[in-house]
Formats: structure tokens, sequence, C-alpha cells
């Protein structure tokens, strides 16, 4: 996985997406539901438009949930279904299912009353940003392993289909699409929920970004989990008494400020600083 997005790239890959749709009957987004603002496609709503889309926020059992709730509210008073879903789950799939048939039913009942008999499957495909969870998503639709294949460029492979139940059937690749990069904000929300490269990365950097939102919007988890007892100190003050706690120091006893960073942004992706949301529908204006 990369994120290395030039012109000629979007638009190739826009193209591609474009491509897909064509077959389908509905859509499924996928956004990280830590980041549903920054891990959606700038232009999905011109890349979609007119076929009806879910948008699911995947690893929502990373996220916190009552932000989570708030992200389904707004997609609501867009007029976008949303679901909350973390793609390892097997019943999370049921959910999924429904609103598809749900979001196509108008258009089967419309072939059915022009006489047409063998109504076939739903079809859907799966869209998102690198990172998002749409291979395991296949997967886990499929209920297996599917080889992994992505849009390679000048490659062009069949397109084939993968039954899940009589009723529905997906894209066996997804639609692979790029990131906002217009805001430094983005791009950090990127990086500590793991959608860039890791070594494109400054882990330091990140740290910073990850301790700094963590003390404005989760002080008491940030707290509880390194034994702090106050925040209102230099950044780097955090660092000597988070890496000296666990342990990460260099040769001469110094505090190891790259494996205390790195430290800290494991802890954040695994889940040990509790379920955590970057961003509020209140804080973006759209
Ligand atoms: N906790 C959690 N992890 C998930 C979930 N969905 C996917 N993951 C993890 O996220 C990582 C990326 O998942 P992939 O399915 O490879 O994502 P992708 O969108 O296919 O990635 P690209 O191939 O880079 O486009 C993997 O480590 C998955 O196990 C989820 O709902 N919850």
């Amino acid at each position: 996985m990369t994120i290395q997005w030039f012109p000629g790239h979007m638009a190739k890959a826009k193209r591609q997406v474009t491509e897909k749709l064509k077959l389908i009957d509905v859509v499924l987004e996928l956004v990280d539901a830590r980041i549903p603002y920054s891990s959606r496609n700038p232009m999905i709503d011109e890349i979609v438009s007119g076929k009806p889309r879910v948008v699911l926020l995947n690893k929502a059992d990373l996220a916190d949930p009552v932000k989570t709730d708030d992200w389904i509210a707004y997609f609501n008073e867009q007029g976008i279904l949303s679901l909350a879903i973390n793609a390892h789950q097997k019943d999370d799939m049921k959910k999924i299912i429904a609103a598809c048939k749900e979001l196509t039913e108008e258009k089967f009942a419309k072939m059915r009353a022009k006489g047409i008999k063998n109504t076939r499957a739903i079809r859907a495909l799966i869209i998102g940003i690198p990172n998002v969870g749409k291979s395991t998503l296949i997967n886990r639709l499929a209920n297996k392993t599917i080889a992994k294949t992505g849009d390679r460029p000048g490659v062009t492979t069949a397109q084939s289909w993968i039954k899940v139940g009589k009723e529905f059937e997906l894209l066996d690749t997804p639609g692979i699409l790029w990131p906002k990069f217009d805001d430094e904000n983005v791009g950090y929300r990127l990086a500590v929920t793991g959608a860039i490269k890791e070594n494109l990365l400054d882990f330091q950097d990140l740290a910073v970004f990850t301790l700094k939102f963590l003390i404005k919007e989760y002080p008491e988890r940030l707290m509880e989990r390194y034994q702090l007892e106050k925040l209102d100190v230099e950044i780097v003050e955090l660092f000597d008494q988070i890496g000296k706690l666990r342990g990460c120091f260099m040769s001469g006893g110094l505090v190891d400020y790259d494996k205390t960073a790195e430290l800290i942004l494991r802890d954040l992706r695994s889940g040990k600083l509790g379920r955590i949301t970057f961003e509020k529908p209140a804080d973006i204006l759209l």
C-alpha cells in the first residue's frame, strides 16, 4: 500500500472506478470511522453520482461510539445511508446486505413490473482509499480469502463476481480512490490511523500530533495509560515521562524519542488508548 497520487494517477483511478460503476447497482463506500471526513475522496459525490450508495464507517471497533453516532446522523441529514461496521465481523455483513436491498428495491421492482422474470442478484462494488479495509470486507462477505489484485497500471483483469447468498454479488476487485491532500491536519490524521506508508513518515512528528490531540480531546485516557499526573507541560516532558515509564532508552540511558513515538502510535492504532475518533461533523466545513 502506498499513497503517492499524482494527477495522472488520480485521473486513471477515477476512470477505473467509473468503468466499474457501470456494472453495478449499489456502491459500498468504505471510510475509516476514526476519520470519516479525511478518509473520504474529495470527488466522491461526482464519481458515484446517480448510483445508490451506503457509507460504511469501517473500523468502528476502534472509533469513539458517541462520535460514530454523530457521523451517522450527519450522513442521514445529507440523505446518505450510513452504517458503522467492523469488516472482521460476520454479523455486520447482514446489515450491509439489508441496506443494499433497501436501496435497490425500487429499481428491482421496476424491473419486475416490466416483466423481467429472472431478476438477477443485486450487484455491488466496494470503493475507498488505501488501507480502509476493502480487502478485509471482500473476504468477509465472500467468506473466504480472495487474492488481492487491486488495479495495476496497464493490467486488464477480467471482472468476476463473488456470490454472497442468492440475492447479492460483489465485484471481486475494489475501486481504489485517493484521499484528500489539501490540508495538513488531514495528512496527519491519515498518517496516524495508518493510511500512509510507514517509511514516508516521521514518527516523532506524528506522535507530537497525537499527544496534542489527546491532550485536547481525551486527556483522561492519556493520563491513565501513561500514569501522567499533569498534561500542561512541554511535549518533550511528556515524551520523557512516557519513555521512562515504558523503558524506551538509548544505550547511554537517555530516553529514545523515536522508540517512544513508535510506542505511542502503536498504542493508538491498536486501541490501547481506547476508542478514538479524530474528527466530528461540527469540525469540518462542508
Ligand atoms: N480493527 C479493525 N481493523 C480492520 C478492520 N477492517 C480492516 N482492518 C485492518 O485494516 C488493515 C487494512 O485492511 P485491508 O483490507 O488490507 O485494506 P484495503 O483497503 O484493502 O487496503 P489497500 O489494499 O491498501 O487498498 C488490515 O490490517 C486489516 O486487518 C476493522 O473493521 N477493524
